[in-house]
């Protein structure tokens, strides 16, 4: 897997082949919640996270684990904020420059 490309930078090119329809999950790799407002810019409808619970759980329990949401929650809306994205429907390509490796 060291050789294979980053999640994120599959987004946009699913997105692109598949059109509007279908549901993207963007899996592996997110750790912030600006990664979920950049795959959610690149045409993802949802991410999805392993290891950021588990490092909770491991940390705290439930109690972590709950506390791992609300950094990324938190870390999401203060992204779009900062950003000057209302919503999540507002969201697109245009609020961010990635380049792909
Ligand atoms: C401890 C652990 C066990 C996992 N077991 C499986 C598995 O059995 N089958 C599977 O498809 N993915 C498995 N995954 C992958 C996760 O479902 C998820 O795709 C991945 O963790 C997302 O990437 P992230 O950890 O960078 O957020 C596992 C991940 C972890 C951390």
């Amino acid at each position: 897997m060291d050789g294979a490309p980053a999640p994120i930078d599959q987004v946009a090119a699913v997105r692109d082949a598949l059109g509007d329809g279908p549901d993207v999950i963007c899996d592996g790799g997110v750790r912030r919640g600006s990664d979920i407002v950049k795959a959610l810019a690149l045409g993802a409808t949802a991410c999805s996270i392993g290891r950021p619970y588990l490092y909770g759980l491991a940390a705290a329990g439930e109690a972590g684990v709950a506390r791992t949401l609300k950094i990324l929650r938190d870390e999401f809306e203060r992204t779009l904020a900062l950003a000057g994205v209302p919503d999540i429907q507002t969201l697109a390509r245009r609020h961010i420059r990635h380049r792909p490796r």
